[in-house]
């Protein structure tokens, strides 16, 4: 049988992995992760690009997936560096028939791929790359990427309409062994420039560990278990404790999860204890999260730029980095934002609630770069999903697609709103509020 590697990336489960199952069918599979240096270098505000949060996450789930590939009779070929070089060479060592990953649509990862497949083609070796990270197929859209609807609500009614979730794939049952091979070791904190662990913080509303396994769990402990799906729609904009939401964000991010899993429970779940409007709203929630994967596919690099999708060049933003700062350390004077900006530093997580509001607070309030602020929570996130997160910030500053020009959130309404007790505030910021 002729050697196949798998590449896996941000797609770090064996349930329902297309490209991973095709992979396993048209050959030896030879599966592999690479910890990509450049993903832990620092950005231009001088931050890593992935925080220590996210990485914990992460050396969790690349951990668990070894071993569920163990299980089954293979094992992980992990190393650390650039992930072409690292990829190609195993291919040339293992002389590879060809390498199997899934797509990725954003500049930093196609520009990866495009640099492996220049590595490749002298080699004479394939590489396909497979749509897997959405809920609705790209191949099943209704329209051609160029003519993705401008606003959500469009989006979702010609989707809702007219496109099926496809069924998920199972994993395989059996793999076979990897041979004639160094395995190589999943690197420490250090090795990874950290100087330890993150600190756990006993106020965090994501107490959860990574990988494929826990992810599962979690879904069976939200939907039925603690049977929390029912209420959804009125918990999910609560701001303390694990259960108010999902908290599915990082699985789904890394791939631990795939989108069509969660929409099979909650189909499951519909049929067996009944649809209501919270069954559903965990479903446009996710039809929110393909829409942020459609616009970075349609409009590449402007998400990145301050003048957005938009291409607002009118606009000015603030780079004043006093400012910025205060924003970072919770210390703007305003509670609200503060408290939310404290926990997201101390733990990795920040409610969709409080993101939506110190985001706009830092755009709008502070009328700082709102390019500083997702670079911010691209370090800081345990979640962090580069078209979810940028995607969000560009609707929230106003240089999206949204109808209503940017979102200025009244932060005095919504704390009293959200937080009327002042118990989330407090919690964060202590007894005397004052930050
Ligand atoms: C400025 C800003 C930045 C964000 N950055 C990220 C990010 O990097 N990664 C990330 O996963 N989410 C991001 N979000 C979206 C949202 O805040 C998180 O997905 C959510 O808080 C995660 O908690 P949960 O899984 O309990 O969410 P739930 O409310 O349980 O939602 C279920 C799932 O739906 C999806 N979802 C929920 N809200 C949104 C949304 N607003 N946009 C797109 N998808 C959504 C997520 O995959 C989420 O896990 C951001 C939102 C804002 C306003």
């Amino acid at each position: 049988m002729q050697n196949i590697i798998f590449w896996f990336r941000n797609d770090l489960r064996l349930h329902d992995n297309e490209a991973f199952l095709e992979a396993s069918k048209a050959g030896t599979v030879i599966p592999v992760y690479v910890f990509d240096t450049r993903y832990f270098e620092k950005n231009f505000l001088g931050l890593k690009r992935t925080g220590v949060f996210r990485t914990k996450f992460l050396l969790e789930t690349v951990e668990d997936l070894r071993k569920n590939l163990q299980k089954l009779g293979s094992d992980l070929i992990v190393r650390t560096g650039h992930a072409e070089e690292i990829i190609a060479q195993i291919a040339t060592d293992l002389e590879a028939a060809a390498i199997y990953a899934s797509k990725e649509v954003t500049q930093d990862e196609t520009t990866i791929e495009a640099l492996l497949s220049k590595q490749l083609k002298p080699l004479n070796i394939d590489i396909d790359l497979i749509w897997s990270a959405t809920l609705f197929h790209a191949r099943d859209l209704p329209f051609q990427i160029n003519f993705l609807p401008k606003v959500f609500t469009d989006f979702r009614k010609k989707i809702e309409k007219s496109t099926k979730v496809r069924e998920t794939f199972d994993a395989p049952t059996q793999l076979a062994k990897v041979e004639g091979i160094d395995l190589g070791h999943i690197p420490t904190y250090q090795e990874l420039g950290f100087e330890s662990e993150p600190v756990s913080d006993e106020r965090s509303a994501f107490t959860f560990t990574g990988g494929e396994t826990e992810g599962l769990k979690r879904l069976n402990e939200y939907i039925w278990q603690k049977d929390l799906l029912k209420n959804y729609k009125e918990t999910r904009n609560g701001l303390i404790g694990t259960d108010y939401s999902s908290k599915l964000s990082p699985w789904l991010s890394l791939g631990c999860l795939s989108p069509r899993q969660v929409y099979e429970e909650v189909k499951k779940y519909e049929a067996e204890a009944g649809a209501n409007e919270s069954t559903y709203w965990l479903i446009f929630e996710l039809i929110w999260r393909d829409y942020f994967y459609f616009m970075a596919l349609k409009h590449g690099t402007r998400m990145f730029k301050a003048s957005g999708i938009k291409n607002d060049l009118m606009k000015q933003w603030s780079r004043h980095k006093p400012t910025f700062e205060s924003w970072v350390k919770g210390e703007t004077g305003e509670p609200f934002i503060d408290a939310n900006m404290r926990e997201i530093q101390l733990t990795g997580y920040m409610s969709n609630r409080g993101r939506q509001n110190v985001a706009s607070y830092l755009a709008h309030n502070l009328g700082i770069d709102w390019t500083w602020g997702a670079a911010y929570f691209e370090s800081a996130l345990i979640d962090y999903d580069v078209c979810i997160n940028w995607g969000n910030w560009n609707y929230i500053a106003g240089v999206g697609n949204d109808p209503q020009e940017g979102r200025k959130f009244d932060i005095a309404q919504q704390a009293n709103f959200y937080d009327p007790d002042q118990a989330y505030v407090k919690l964060w910021l202590g007894e005397n509020i004052h930050s």
